[in-house]
């Protein structure tokens, strides 16, 4: 059976210094056990103090890779790119020195540069040694989302593709993301979400409840790989 771990706190800046301080010593186990470490972190607006906190710690960051989970196709230069967070909050201070490997390529659509961006990704050196995920009110993290045109393909555990593109109504735009059994494969992983409502979703997700039984965070809570840890504050 899966282990799930729920890890409250009374508002967002204790989670984010406890949150960044587990991911920190992540990083610190992947550089002391092979040299390097490899890091996924969500974008959206949830993971702001959290970065804030974790660029910050101190750590080889020079040796440290970070990627996305998922990105929005759009151009750096757009507010809505999960880059340009991540450069913005993450990739400062101390961790101004990791390396940064984006999804986005100069192309019309996200399926143009499928062949480019799964050499990029396929380059790094997996496991991961965290992957931070976040989670919509529709019950979507990562891009899975749902109605996703490919989303059977991206929840499928016994599929190889390590990246894939992702449609859907709610998306707003084009996406790009790692399947689940990619996002698996890591030393660590973390579900940080805030707020009650989403406290409410997950919770009905867990159960199977109603509308919540169509959820694709359900495909996170209830594969038995990799055990899962909530951080979650009101
Ligand atoms: O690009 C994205 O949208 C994300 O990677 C996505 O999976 C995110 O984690 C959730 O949508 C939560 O977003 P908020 O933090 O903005 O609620």
């Amino acid at each position: 059976m899966l282990s799930i771990t729920s890890h409250s706190f009374t508002d967002c800046h204790a989670l984010a210094h406890a949150l960044a301080g587990r991911v920190a010593d992540k990083l610190r186990e992947g550089l002391a056990r092979r040299g390097k470490a490899l890091l996924a972190v969500s974008g959206g607006s949830t993971p702001v103090h959290f970065f804030r906190q974790l660029a910050r710690m101190e750590l080889d960051w020079s040796k440290v890779q970070v990627v996305l989970v998922d990105e929005r196709w759009v151009p750096e230069s757009h507010e809505r790119s999960n880059a340009r967070m991540v450069k913005a909050e993450l990739l400062q201070h101390a961790a101004s020195a990791a390396h940064f490997v984006p999804f986005y390529a100069d192309a019309p659509t996200p399926e143009a540069a499928l062949v480019l961006v799964r050499a990029r990704m396929a380059a790094l050196p997996y496991p991961f040694d965290a992957v931070v995920l976040g989670m919509g009110g529709d019950g979507h993290t990562a891009s899975f989302f749902p109605g996703g045109d490919r989303l059977a393909e991206a929840l499928d555990l016994s599929g190889t593709a390590l990246v894939l593109p992702m449609r859907a109504a709610g998306a707003g735009e084009p996406r790009i993301t790692f399947t689940l059994p990619a996002l698996l494969d890591t030393q660590a992983l973390f579900l940080h979400i805030e707020g009650e409502a989403k406290q409410k979703i997950l919770a009905d997700a867990r159960l199977g409840l109603g509308e919540a039984r169509q959820y694709p965070v359900r495909a996170v809570l209830e594969q038995t790989r990799t055990p899962v840890s909530v951080y979650w504050c009101p």
